[in-house]
């Protein structure tokens, strides 16, 4: 299959080109940066010296990349995906957005969190979290890739809502990001003296996940879900920890909550169970495109703690991306993505 990577330069796009160089059935055909236009990839990531040294081409060039292409992925921020969108529209050019362009069933939502109009309303497009939504996956022109945040928290959350364990108000989400999360532009908080040897919340209340979290776990619930969304700003480079605290039902007992987990993911290669009483951590899935899960029984509160553990930029960007690519052109699902977590 003859891939382009709209937006290489970013975190997102350099990673899906490392994953890219893995995958049988992928031949990336262009790449494309505003701000480095003619100069080889290699000159702004030296670690891809020698793996890909071809020139960046500006997006202008849309009809060159589309004639020369299956599957267009798009890692550009959030609000300029769709223009790109627009103009595939109509060729037979799939597209797998790594932002949130595409994410939302309602537009007024995206809208209303993003502060950004949306201009490709009328656009099919599936939510790209596969362990979820593979079969519209299948069939998909375009997919909205899952956000970070949200992977992890979805898929340590899902078994408990679907198996409809928890009272599900009572949901929070209390969750730490590596650094690259934020993207390679730099900005004051991942200036070097700001981050390191510090840790910190942001964006409390109101962070744009909040509402894709949400907008999946009410589609399983069958029931509107709001819940609380905390994330944090942690000192290391890629990696993220979610914490998922609800209220558990009477008489639920720890059993029913260990069978939930192994019912929903028995045949998930990616998600990787620990257990009840396990503990996920960033540097086991470092790398790969596993997730990590353990729970917890608070019995004295009554309340269940799922963790669960991805990195950023593997299942919670690219290496997503490349599943999804897998499914849309009916490869096996773990096809370039069968690295081993970089340990220590
Ligand atoms: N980092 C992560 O962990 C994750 C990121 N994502 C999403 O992936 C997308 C890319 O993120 P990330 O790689 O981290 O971001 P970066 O800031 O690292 O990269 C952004 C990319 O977009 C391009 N770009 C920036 N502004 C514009 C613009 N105005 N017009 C056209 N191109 C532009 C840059 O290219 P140029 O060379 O021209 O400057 C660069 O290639 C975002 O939507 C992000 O939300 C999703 C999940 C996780
Ligand atoms: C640490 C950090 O800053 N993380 C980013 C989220 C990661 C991201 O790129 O957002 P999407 O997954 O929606 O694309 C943030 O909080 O804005």
């Amino acid at each position: 299959m003859k891939v382009s990577v709209i937006g290489a330069t970013g975190y997102a796009g350099a990673e899906l080109l490392r994953l890219l160089h893995n995958h049988p059935e992928a031949e990336v055909m262009y790449m494309t940066s505003e701000s480095h236009t003619g100069q080889p990839i290699s000159a702004i990531y030296p670690h891809l010296r020698g793996i890909y040294d071809q020139k960046l081409i500006s997006m202008k060039e849309m009809d060159k990349i589309a004639g020369a292409s299956d599957v267009v992925f798009i890692g550009l921020p959030h609000g300029h995906a769709m223009a790109v969108g627009k103009v595939l529209e109509g060729k037979s050019v799939k597209i797998i957005d790594l932002g949130a362009d595409y994410r939302f069933t309602d537009t007024k939502t995206y809208e209303e969190w993003y502060k950004v109009e949306h201009t490709h309303k009328d656009a099919k497009r599936v939510y790209g979290l596969a362990e979820l939504y593979r079969k519209d996956i299948k069939t998909a022109s375009i997919v909205g890739n899952a956000g970070c945040y949200t992977t992890a928290s979805i898929l340590a959350l899902a078994p408990l809502v679907k198996y409809n364990l928890i009272y599900i108000d009572t949901i929070v989400i209390d969750a730490k990001s590596g650094v690259s999360g934020a993207g390679r532009s730099a900005n004051l908080s991942n200036h070097f003296p700001e981050m390191y040897d510090n840790f910190k919340a942001y964006n409390v209340g109101g962070h744009r996940h909040t509402p894709e979290i949400e907008q999946t776990l009410s589609e399983l619930a069958g029931e509107k879900i709001v819940l609380s969304f905390t994330p944090h700003l942690v000192p290391m480079s890629r990696g993220i920890l979610s914490s998922c605290y609800a209220k558990l039902k009477p008489d639920v007992t720890a059993e029913q909550v260990d069978a939930a987990y192994e019912e929903m993911y028995q045949n998930e290669f990616f998600i990787r169970l620990l257990g009840r009483g396990g503990y996920p951590a960033t540097k086991e899935v470092r790398g790969s495109n596993f997730c990590d899960i353990g729970w917890h029984i608070d019995a004295r509160v009554g309340r269940v703690i799922a963790l669960s553990a991805i990195d950023n930029l593997v299942k919670g960007a690219a290496g997503q991306a490349v599943q999804n690519f897998n499914i849309i052109c009916g490869f096996d699902e773990k096809m370039g993505l069968l690295n081993v977590p970089v340990y220590p």
